[in-house]
């Protein structure tokens, strides 16, 4: 290119291979998924400014680490973060201090600084997000200055030992006093304790707490409530207040997971958070517009959480992908070379399925973030909520959807990349263990999948009777008019496959619900006994959403027709990978043939040959910077045997010939038996 210098960087003869050609132009991709050239630009001058900084680096690799190392080490670089960012004359030009922290923390380079999880995180994330969503605009004036500045850190204390997904069974409760004008808080009982918000342990000075508000002996339900927990400078725990951490997890051990009782503590009745809900100082309660809208911080995480997962693919993908084209074992010809493992066909279907899913989740997950934007503008200004039980189902069914997509799908490269996939250093473990409670937190799947469930009857029943629909929903406008057979195998075609078999299922559990009413169960027992059934309709309406976004982001395309040819091919290959994984929902339901299903099949077959060429460039386009991949297998130069054998003597174990331990227990041993 004229005027750009070309940089040469080292790599492996197997991906020099696989880049020498290259149909499309990655630099278009890599925009798409930064939102834009401009923003492609910023992240990579963070990155330099971040990964030269010897501050931000490692000074062992965790894994080697205590529990209390690891809480520090995270700790260290997210304060200096913090000062930095705050300082750093190089960052003003995309708004300095906090604009720029939340600019990081909102991006892939989180994953890179902070590997194992991060005590402020919660801080950035819903601390935040609960002031500047749910406080009135004095409070924020109070508070948004303070928690910007770290001169306070917060987190968002709901979860109890005895509930989590049960909000209206929260046992904290928050008692008005109109005698001293404040809040009691209190945890009755050893269910009430608060248990799992992150950076509670021994981080945060401050908490947004749910509690059960409670008037005059009256119950309105969970509100939330600023809470001091530690002093000023001290941070000592205040009276009244115990806190600590929950010990360790299945992943995440550097942010400080915590537990939180209160006994008795009073706060001035202005910590209510009060955007939409108020308590007077006569104890008068004034409603919000939506009993639900104090639940707002949750939505924004969801939306947040379909990002997050897509950012663990691209690294998951990267390394699998560069690993299979760098690895060769067996043969495909008696005698022939090794061949690189991803010309087996098998290796294809595992890694290129799920780089299309990238693309699947990032528009899908664009939507859902204009629909919340919209929601919050309408808002803001005071007018109707039309949108927000669309925006309540949708959000739950794609956060469901795509946890559970990308921690499996991580845990397929991980079987991708064979035993050294498995070691820590592949950097798979950790994404894995870092990516799989999102299917818990901020709404366990199953318990969300009922919730587009309860959205999805609703709607039927108010399609049968030519009622109004949510956007999501249009789809079932005239269902009992409509043929299920389809007849075309293109995306358009496919995506009806999708509408109609959601309305077969939903047809069929409707009508158990009747029957279980008419035979006089109880609607709620009735919904139990067919909750099976209803989870599987919410699965395949989440998939058929994920199908239609992407071929509509598709149809608005207006780049490159190499970046646009490639994506057609993207997408073909995801709804074809969907349908066929669905083929069984979609054959009972009438939509497909047996012969439809093998067309498909055959046609998969022949889009992994197609695609197998681009597969190293796709994941290049990705622009993984080697940092944040922080895999022996999946860095840039291939370089995967020199890299391996390289972290393994960074083991303690290797310091020394013969440990202490041999001569504790195994000489004695090996001595006696001589
Ligand atoms: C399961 C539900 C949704 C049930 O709520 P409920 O109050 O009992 O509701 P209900 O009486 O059954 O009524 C349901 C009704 O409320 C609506 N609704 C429910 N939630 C919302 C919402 N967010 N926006 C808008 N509408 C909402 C539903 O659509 C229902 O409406 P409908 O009656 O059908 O018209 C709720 O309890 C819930 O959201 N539970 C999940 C708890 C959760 O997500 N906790 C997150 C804790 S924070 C965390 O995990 C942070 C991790 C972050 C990290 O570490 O990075
Ligand atoms: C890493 C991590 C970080 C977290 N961070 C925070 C945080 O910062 N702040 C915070 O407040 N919380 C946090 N949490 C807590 C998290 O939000 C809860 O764990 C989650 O909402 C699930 O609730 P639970 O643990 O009570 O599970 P339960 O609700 O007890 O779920 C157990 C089982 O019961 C089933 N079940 C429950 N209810 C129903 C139902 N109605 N119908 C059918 N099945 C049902 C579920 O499907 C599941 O199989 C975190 C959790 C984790 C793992």
């Amino acid at each position: 290119m004229a005027g750009k210098q070309v940089q040469v960087r080292f790599c492996v003869p197997d991906l020099q291979k696989e880049r020498a050609n290259c149909s499309f132009n990655k630099e278009e991709i890599t925009n798409i998924f930064d939102g834009g050239e401009h923003n492609t630009e910023t992240r990579r001058k963070l990155q330099n400014i971040i990964f030269s900084d010897p501050n931000l680096q490692d000074p062992i690799p965790p894994d080697y680490m205590s529990h209390e190392q690891r809480y520090e080490n995270e700790l260290r670089k997210a304060v200096y973060v913090m000062k930095k960012f705050m300082t750093d004359p190089q960052l003003q030009d995309i708004g300095g201090g906090p604009e720029a922290i939340k600019w990081m923390y909102n991006s892939i380079l989180r994953h890179a600084i902070h590997k194992d999880g991060n005590p402020l995180m919660l801080h950035f994330g819903m601390f935040l997000g609960a002031i500047m969503g749910q406080m009135s605009e004095e409070q924020q004036a109070e508070w948004l200055p303070k928690a910007m500045s770290g001169e306070i850190i917060g987190t968002y204390t709901q979860t109890e030992l005895g509930h989590g997904t049960f909000l209206r069974g929260l046992e904290t409760t928050a008692t008005y006093d109109p005698v001293t004008d404040e809040f009691i808080i209190h945890s009755p009982t050893i269910t009430a304790t608060k248990w799992w918000p992150g950076g509670l342990g021994k981080t945060s000075s401050f908490a947004v707490v749910m509690a059960q508000l409670h008037i005059r002996g009256q119950n309105y339900g969970p509100h939330p409530f600023v809470v001091q927990l530690r002093e000023h400078v001290t941070h000592a725990s205040r009276p009244g207040i115990t806190v600590g951490e929950i010990g360790p997890r299945l992943g995440l051990n550097s942010n400080d997971n915590g537990f939180l009782r209160f006994d008795n503590v009073r706060i001035p009745r202005t910590n209510m958070v009060m955007k939409h809900s108020k308590v007077l100082k006569d104890g008068t309660y004034v409603k919000p517009k939506s009993a639900k809208l104090s639940y707002g911080v949750m939505v924004l995480t969801r939306v947040g959480i379909c990002y997050d997962v897509c950012w663990q693919l691209m690294r998951a993908t990267t390394i699998a992908t560069r690993y299979a084209a760098v690895r060769h074992q067996s043969e495909l010809e008696v005698g022939e070379a090794e061949p690189q493992i991803i010309e087996y066909q098998t290796q294809q279907y595992k890694v290129l399925p799920m780089i299309a899913s990238v693309y699947a989740i990032w528009f899908a997950a664009d939507t859902l973030r204009h629909t919340y934007m919209e929601v919050q503008k309408n808002i803001n200004k005071g007018s109707d909520l039309d949108l927000l039980p669309e925006l309540h189902a949708s959000s739950c069914a794609l956060k469901a959807l795509f946890s559970t997509d990308v921690t499996d799908g991580i845990s397929v490269m991980r079987l991708g990349c064979g035993g050294h996939g498995y070691l820590a250093s592949s950097n798979l473990p950790r994404i894995y263990t870092s990516t799989t409670p999102s299917q818990t937190y901020e709404g366990e799947n199953t318990v969300l999948w009922l919730q587009v469930a309860r959205f999805l009857i609703k709607s039927f029943r108010e399609a049968s009777k030519g009622g109004r629909l949510q956007p999501s929903v249009a789809y079932f406008k005239n269902h009992q008019t409509q043929t299920r057979r389809i007849t075309d195998l293109s995306n358009s075609g496919l995506v009806s496959g999708y509408e109609r078999s959601v309305l077969s299922m939903l047809e069929a559990v409707a009508k158990q619900l009747q029957q279980y009413s008419e035979e006089g169960m109880r609607y709620e027992h009735a919904w139990n006994a067919c909750s099976v059934r209803l989870v599987n309709v919410a699965k395949v309406h989440a998939r058929y959403i994920v199908c239609d976004q992407f071929v509509k982001a598709l149809a608005k395309y207006e780049g490159s027709s190499g970046v646009r040819q490639i994506m057609d091919q993207l997408c073909r290959l995801y709804m074809i990978y969907s349908v066929t994984n669905d083929q069984g929902i979609l054959l009972k339901s009438g939509a497909l043939t047996p012969d439809q299903c093998n067309l498909l099949e055959e046609e998969l077959g022949e889009l992994l040959a197609a695609l197998r060429p681009e597969a190293v460039n796709l994941v290049d386009a990705f622009d993984l910077h080697d940092e944040v991949l922080d895999s022996t297998l999946g860095a840039w130069d291939g370089d995967v045997y020199n890299r391996l054998y390289n972290e393994a003597m960074k083991s303690p174990l290797n310091k020394v010939d013969v440990p202490d331990a041999y001569y504790k227990y195994l000489q004695p041993l090996m001595k006696s038996n001589l």
